[in-house]
């Protein structure tokens, strides 16, 4: 992990909400072409961070760049794209409407072939790419935003529990997909709950707890650490539960 260059560096993150503190000095690096899980409970902080990486919280301390550029840099937003939690896009756009916005803010045209692909990866019908998004169903909301945050140029994906409200067969594309988007070169952030897709999908883990960084490296180190061969198990004994 040493000679990879971190594409997205964290120091001394810590965030205060009022007098509660919900992250508290977390630092990581993701390394270059790395798929690194945040992983935690409910209320672990997993969020916070994100929101601070992504910019939707201006207010905390500590240090963050992206590809070298620090948090605030005029360009810093170009070097990533973002599917936020709970995602709903804008009502009054159609879906493709929505990714060619997107694509605008990032400068790039959209790929059409990426976007038919992508279609078929995640089995998202494309008659409602023309249709307004407020007549789609959660899921299918979640994958637009999926298909908007992949055909983004930026190099950084940073995914905000991208599986929720996907059906298992979209959940297992998902899968695929991420895999796939990871071999072309996009370092992947996401973060979840749930432990068997990280196993499966990330080379890197980085375990969250109360808002403090307990774990920072590979699947097989952590299972190695507790001598276990199923992560959750070694995550619950991560996190003494
Ligand atoms: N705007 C806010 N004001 C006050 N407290 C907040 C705010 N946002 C989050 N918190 C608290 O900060 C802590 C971390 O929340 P966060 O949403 O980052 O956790 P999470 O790991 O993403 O959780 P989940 O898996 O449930 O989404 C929680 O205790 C939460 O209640």
């Amino acid at each position: 992990m040493e000679n990879v260059m971190g594409i997205l560096k964290i120091s001394g993150l810590t965030k205060r909400y009022k007098k509660f503190t919900a992250v508290q000095d977390v630092t990581f690096e993701v390394p270059e072409g790395a798929v690194y899980g945040l992983v935690g409970l409910n209320g672990a902080g997993k969020t916070t961070t994100i929101k601070s990486i992504t910019g939707l919280l201006k207010k905390f301390d500590g240090d963050i760049s992206i590809a070298g550029l620090p948090w605030g840099h005029k360009d810093y937003n170009k070097e990533f794209s973002f599917l936020p939690e709970l995602f709903t896009p804008p009502l009054y756009l159609t879906g493709m409407e929505y990714v060619k916005f997107i694509l605008e803010l990032h400068k790039a045209k959209v790929d059409m072939d990426l976007v038919n692909r992508m279609c078929d990866t995640l089995n998202f019908d494309k008659n409602l790419l023309d249709k307004k998004t407020k007549t789609y169903s959660k899921g299918t909301m979640q994958k637009i935003g999926l298909i908007q945050a992949v055909c983004t140029p930026a190099k950084l994906l940073i995914l905000d529990e991208p599986m929720s409200g996907l059906d298992p067969l979209a959940r297992a594309r998902f899968k695929n997909l991420i895999a796939d988007v990871n071999q072309k070169g996009t370092t992947l952030f996401l973060s979840t709950h749930i432990l068997h897709d990280i196993d499966t999908l990330c080379s890197h883990i980085g375990i969250l707890n109360a808002g403090r960084l307990l774990f920072n490296g590979t699947p097989a180190e952590l299972k190695q650490k507790y001598n276990v061969t199923n992560l959750e198990d070694a995550f619950l004994k991560e996190i003494g539960a």
